[in-house]
């Protein structure tokens, strides 16, 4: 019998995951990863997963990578803000953590295959955007290493939330995480990402809001409360249009503000690429951020950077973002912004 090790978080996605496996005639683990530090977290959402591993009747494992999950995820999410880019930790929580030590633990045990609670799918060769669009998380795993997808499984991505929470509230016994509260997008922010960084870092340090010529329109609360394309929050002095944030200086404390048609951007350059084909030159169409359209783009690849022309301006591209391809719902990679243009 082929042994799946499950990621359980105690939420309703992986314990209907894990049930789903378990049905199909698979050997079942559970492993339960402590992640992020927040105080109280662990002690809740490890009883919800202990209570699902029990219904289902797997052996729940629990993983304490709180320190990897610092060095990987937390800290490059606190720096990339304190060097005014927008960071993207799921992408980074996604290859080192949930598909990197996670895996190492599947092959400690001896299972065949991973899976998770995602909304994705896998063929083993490529990633695919989930049927459910509403819940798709492909943007967010295309950072994964290659040699992994074959011993993938992701049981919801042929299916829909709402079902998936309309079978948990029927079947008694699991009721409870039919109506638990959605978690929210990043783990281990609760209420908006400034009260974590205000921990860390001096957040609140107003400075002087500029025009693309360097002209002192303004002022602000600190660049870290700024990412590319907000436009609220500081002020520019008569102004009788939105303005947008359209660049981030952190050396000067400054950030550079333009109208709306100042924002679109048309050509991005990436680093850090993972691509699951070989291919160097190509057409393909791109999401710079989670929850927009993929637009149409040329790709270039050299000297281990991508060269990408859009074919309409985009608007609010931000610097540490990932930008992810697709060919139709099929991934075939993406890479880290470092320039937008
Ligand atoms: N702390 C954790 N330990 C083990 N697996 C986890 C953990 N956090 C997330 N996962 C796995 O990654 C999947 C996606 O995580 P995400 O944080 O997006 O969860 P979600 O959509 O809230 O899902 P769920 O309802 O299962 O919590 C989960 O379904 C689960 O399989």
């Amino acid at each position: 019998m082929k042994k799946v090790l499950v990621g359980m978080s105690g939420g309703v996605d992986s314990t209907i995951t894990t049930l789903l496996l378990k049905e199909e005639g698979y050997e079942v683990e559970g492993v339960y990863m402590k992640l992020h530090s927040k105080p109280g977290y662990h002690e809740i959402h490890l009883a919800r997963a202990q209570k699902a591993a029990d219904f289902v009747g797997v052996k729940l494992h629990v993983l304490d990578l709180q320190d990897t999950f610092k060095e990987k995820v937390f800290q490059p999410f606190i720096d990339t803000y304190a060097d005014g880019k927008t960071p993207n930790p799921c992408a980074l929580c996604n290859r080192n953590l949930k598909f990197g030590a996670m895996v190492d633990f599947a092959d400690e045990i001896g299972a065949d295959y991973v899976a998770t609670g995602h909304y994705i799918k896998t063929d083993g060769e490529y990633l695919y955007a989930a049927d459910d669009d509403t819940k798709d998380q492909s943007y967010f795993l295309f950072y994964i290493n290659k040699d992994i997808l074959p011993r993938l499984k992701f049981p919801l991505g042929e299916r829909k939330k709402s079902d998936i929470k309309e079978l948990a509230a029927s079947i008694k016994g699991l009721e409870s995480f039919a109506s638990q509260a959605e978690s929210s997008e990043i783990c281990f922010v609760e209420t908006t990402y400034t009260d974590v960084l205000k921990n860390y870092v001096q957040v609140d340090q107003p400075g002087e809001v500029i025009d693309k010529d360097g002209n002192v329109v303004g002022e602000h609360k600190g660049y870290m409360h700024y990412t590319i394309g907000k436009r609220r929050g500081f002020t520019v002095n008569g102004a009788h249009e939105p303005h947008f944030v359209t660049k981030i200086i952190p050396e000067k404390n400054q950030i550079v503000v333009g109208k709306r048609e100042e924002l679109a951007c048309n050509k991005v350059v990436l680093n850090n690429l993972n691509f699951f084909n070989d291919e160097k030159e190509f057409k393909s169409t791109v999401k710079l951020r989670y929850r927009t359209k993929a637009v149409d783009c040329d790709v270039k690849i050299e000297d281990e950077k991508a060269y990408v022309t859009l074919e309409e301006g985009v608007f609010g591209v931000a610097v540490g973002q990932a930008a992810v391809f697709y060919e139709g719902d099929k991934l075939i990679g993406g890479g880290w912004i470092i320039e937008a243009n």
